[in-house]
This record gives structure tokens, C-alpha cells and sequence, in this order.
């Protein structure tokens, strides 16, 4: 492996120089594969004796374009633009004809042989896709958590339990991340972009974002590591006490608002557009192209094989639109053959997307939403609606809801088999487990149910559940603590009843 040790330290300039153990050292090592650089123009051959290509393949590339839109409009990335002329949402479009120059056999080997390693920054999950995502930014300017490269779970019991003997059942934990939510996996992208644009002397001072909770999270850390300001609109008592904590932990300047997300969203694209605050909300189509590689992740780690089905909570709906552009690029690409069927889930107190579906797509119109367990996805107005809808129509896709006690039967069911998640993707169970009961889904088909955040910024509602504190809801699968006295026979009397019971289940 090819490493520049004297140098190293260079590459990640938010920390002091490196001590002397080498494990830092290690973190910055330049990739093994420096011969598919974004910018080389030199013939190209590989380590891994994969179809290399003779001549000099062009610079790789991506600019804004209009979302699913045929003009000539476009926009440099090094530009501040959320929005194309006629106010539609932008999308990244990365120069597929310069990265056909290698085959699929050719950058699957490639992300292959970066997984779990230190280089810089390929062992990050997102930047192990450089040339797929952000092809032209300075390795010296990425800010990186090394985030992604998530476990994906085979939730073997929960699908043999729940789902009558589903075998081939997977959870992708993205939350289980640096601040524990998917949102990390675009965050790096955007705060990178910002650190080479503030690099570049662009008017901006700060990056901000409405949020849910988790969005916030993410840009607080990301913009922390990188030392640029930021600042978060949140609706003031929707979210929980460990979301809340984040930003202020990391320093962020939060402002807290008396109305919801849809209210917060609003104001913040206003402000946007008056100060130099760079926006970080999945409106910013920058953030996509971090999210897309969980896509990408999964085929991975299936050994490049197709699942049948991908699963997605939604709302805000950028993530769903992440995942089928990250599936499509690898068929166009020529690393599979074809993309999965997704299935959008939403919370039925925030059902928009699923009341479009509904409807036929005929027309759309937002919800006032309501107050949800699945509180990151109290979202009525979602940003990415037209997004969603192409993803959805281009994938053969389905829209699902979930009730407040369905989902939190779900997600007390799927903690009940080892995991421990959130609401969230409660509502993604609860979406499989009506296609599975209808037959839409079979039962040996190949299912990645998508977990967006971890289960531990949702315990409150993990406690009012197994305290049967929520009222009009059973709590079916409530477990809550034994209070006992401090006494040998008191806990042998407690402890012989429950041996007992289990007993006589097994
Ligand atoms: C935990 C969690 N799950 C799901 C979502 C939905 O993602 P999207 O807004 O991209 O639809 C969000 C944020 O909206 C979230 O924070
Ligand atoms: N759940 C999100 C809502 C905002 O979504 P975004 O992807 O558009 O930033 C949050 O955590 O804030």
C-alpha cells in the first residue's frame, strides 16, 4: 500500500499533528488505488488486476441540474444555489460517461477494497464512493466522521417471530452513526462543500437547517469538527431530550420555535436567502449524494446481489430519492442489473406522500401533521415531494402508514429480538408487515428494512410504552421492571414464578 507518512498529518488538519502512535497515521495514508484520482488524466491500472482502462479517462465530474428536468440550466457545485430558475428542486448530476470509462467489475473491486480501512478519507462508507458523490473536492477539505459502513442485520428472529418464517430479512442500522441517525451519511458532503467554498472566500458565515432533530445533530457535529458556525431551528417541544442535547453540546447557536417542522422548514429557507447561511436541509440536493451511498452499502454487502425490497421511513423525503438514485447510478454504472422495489413508510399523523399514493398520484396536497411516536417524521410539507414520486414510480414502489400503536408494537417487537430501535423504523416494520400479510411481499423474498436513527434518542417513548403509560394504547409488549423488596426470599419467591412462566413457554 502506497503511504505518504511525512505528509500524513496534513490530511486532517481539524486535529493537532499526529502523536506519535500510528494508528493516527494510519487514519491519513492516501488510498492504495491512487491511480483512479477524480482528476487523473494518466493511464489508469489498478491493484486489483480488475478491466482497467488504456487511455486517459477524463476528469470525473457533477454540477447542478434542474430535478428531471431536460435544459441546458446548470450550476458549478462551487456555487450557492438551492434552487433552479423556475424554483424546482436541483438534483447532482455527476458525468456517468467519464466514470463508464471503467466498468462495474472495476469500481465494485474499488469501493471493495477500501471497506474497513484507515486511508484518507476512503475508510469513511461515503467517501469510500468518492467518484460517485463528490468527485473534484481536495481529500484536505472533506470533514469526515468516517461515517457509514453499517452493520446490516439479519433480523433472523424477528422475521421467523413476526413475519411468519421470512428468512432473508435485514435491517440497515444507519443510525447506528457518529450522532446516531442517518443524516450524517449527507452531513459530511455538506459541511465538506462549505469548508471548500469558505476556502474559496464564498459569503459564507455559518450553515443552518430546520429540523426534526436529527438534521440538527448532524450539522452541529460536522460543523463543530470543522469549526464553522451553525445554526438550528427547532419546533420548540417536538423532539426528544437526547436530539435536543446534541447541538447544544456541540455548540450550535439553536433557536427554538413555537411551531412545527413544516413552520421551522419555511423560515429557514427564507433567512437562507436573505443572510449567508448556507443551507442544510435535504432541499440542498448536496446532501443526497452522502445519503445515496447507504444504497450502494447494501448491494455491497450483499456481495453486489439485488435485494427484492428496500423499506424507508419517510418524510421530509429526500432519503427515499437518496436510495433510488444510488441503486439507478449502480445500474447505469454497470455494478448490478437492476434496482429493487422501495417501499416508502410513513406515519399515518404525517401521511402526505401516502395520501398521493393513495389518490393516484393525482394531486398532491400537504397535511397539517400531528403529533407521532415517530416524531423525526412529523413532517407535513415535505421539501422533496417530487423527488419521492419519481423515485417511487421509477421503482415499481409502494407507500405504507403505520398507526401510533402499530408502531410502537413494531418497534418494541423488533427490541424484543436483540435490536433496539426507533419509531421510525417501527413504522418501516409495521409497512413490511402489511405487504407481507397482502401477499405483496413474499415471504422468501430478500427484504432491507432501512433503521434511520438509533433507538437510544427515543427513550422516553421506549419508557411510556413499557410503563403502559400511553393512553388508549394496550402496549402489548410492555416489560416493566419488578419492584421487590431487598430480601432473599422475597426475589427467590419473584424469581421461581418467572422461571416457571418461561418454562412452560418454551
Ligand atoms: C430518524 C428519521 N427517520 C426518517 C426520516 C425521514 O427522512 P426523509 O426526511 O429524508 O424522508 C428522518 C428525517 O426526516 C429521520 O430523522
Ligand atoms: N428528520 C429531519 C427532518 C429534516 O429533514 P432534512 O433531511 O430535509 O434535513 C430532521 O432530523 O431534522
Amino acid at each position: 500500500m502506497a503511504s505518504t507518512p511525512a505528509t500524513a498529518f496534513l490530511h486532517n488538519h481539524h486535529q493537532p499533528p499526529p502523536p506519535p502512535p500510528s494508528h493516527h497515521h494510519l487514519h491519513n495514508l492516501r488510498p492504495s488505488t491512487t491511480t483512479i484520482n477524480c482528476t487523473s488524466t494518466t493511464t489508469t491500472t489498478t491493484t486489483n488486476n480488475n478491466r482497467h482502462s488504456t487511455s486517459s479517462p477524463p476528469p470525473f465530474t457533477a454540477k447542478y441540474v434542474p430535478f428531471n428536468s431536460v435544459t441546458d440550466e446548470s450550476y458549478s457545485l462551487d456555487e450557492i444555489v438551492y434552487r433552479s430558475s423556475s424554483g424546482g428542486l436541483l438534483d447532482v448530476q455527476h458525468d456517468i460517461d467519464a466514470l463508464r470509462h471503467f466498468d462495474g467489475k472495476y469500481w465494485r473491486s474499488l469501493f471493495d477494497s477500501r471497506v474497513g480501512r484507515t486511508a484518507w478519507p476512503y475508510g469513511s462508507g461515503v467517501w469510500s464512493k468518492k467518484e460517485f458523490v463528490l468527485p473534484e473536492i481536495d481529500d484536505d477539505d472533506i470533514v469526515s466522521c468516517f461515517e457509514g459502513n453499517s452493520n446490516l442485520f439479519w433480523a433472523e428472529r424477528f422475521g421467523k417471530r413476526n413475519l411468519a418464517g421470512m428468512n432473508d430479512l435485514w435491517v440497515k442500522h444507519c443510525g447506528i452513526s457518529h450522532t446516531g441517525s442517518f443524516k450524517d451519511l449527507g452531513m459530511t458532503v455538506l459541511v465538506s462543500q462549505v469548508n471548500r467554498l469558505r476556502k474559496m472566500n464564498k459569503p459564507v458565515v455559518g450553515i443552518g437547517c430546520a429540523s426534526t432533530g436529527d438534521t440538527s445533530a448532524a450539522l452541529s457535529a460536522y460543523s463543530a469538527a470543522a469549526g464553522i458556525p451553525s445554526i438550528v431551528f427547532l419546533p420548540a417541544n417536538k423532539i426528544s431530550l437526547e436530539q435536543l442535547v446534541q447541538p447544544i453540546a456541540n455548540g450550535a447557536f439553536v433557536l427554538s420555535l413555537d411551531t412545527d417542522f413544516d413552520g421551522c422548514m419555511k423560515l429557514i429557507r427564507e433567512i437562507t436567502n436573505e443572510l449567508p447561511i448556507y443551507l442544510a436541509n435535504s432541499l440542498n440536493s448536496l446532501r443526497l449524494e452522502g445519503q445515496k451511498t447507504a444504497a450502494i452499502e447494501i448491494l455491497q454487502q450483499f456481495d453486489w446481489e439485488v435485494p427484492d425490497w428496500v423499506i424507508i421511513p419517510g418524510g421530509n423525503l429526500g432519503n427515499i430519492y437518496a436510495f433510488y438514485k444510488g441503486f439507478k447510478m449502480c445500474v447505469d454504472l454497470g455494478l448490478v442489473d437492476r434496482i429493487p422495489r422501495l417501499v416508502c413508510a410513513q406515519s399515518a399523523n404525517a401521511n402526505p406522500l401516502y395520501l398521493h399514493y393513495r389518490s393516484g398520484w393525482t394531486n398532491f396536497a400537504p397535511v397539517k401533521a400531528s403529533a407521532t411516536f415517530a416524531s423525526a417524521i412529523q413532517i407535513g410539507d415535505p421539501v422533496s415531494i417530487d423527488r419521492a414520486v419519481y423515485a417511487l414510480r421509477n421503482s415499481d414502489g409502494i407507500v405504507e402508514e403505520a398507526t401510533e400503536e402499530e408502531l410502537m408494537d413494531a418497534m418494541s417487537a423488533a427490541d424484543s429480538t436483540g435490536m433496539f430501535v426507533c419509531p421510525h423504523t417501527g413504522v418501516a416494520l409495521v409497512a413490511l408487515m402489511k405487504l407481507r400479510e397482502r401477499g405483496v411481499i413474499g415471504r422468501t423474498d430478500r427484504t432491507v428494512v432501512v433503521s434511520t436513527a438509533h433507538g437510544l434518542k427515543f427513550t422516553q417513548a421506549k419508557i411510556d410504552y413499557h410503563s403502559k403509560a400511553i393512553e388508549g394504547m394496550e402496549s402489548r409488549f410492555s416489560n416493566s421492571p419488578v419492584e421487590v423488596a431487598a430480601e432473599y426470599g422475597a426475589v427467590m419467591d419473584v424469581l421461581q414464578k418467572f422461571l416457571t412462566k418461561v418454562s412452560q413457554a418454551q
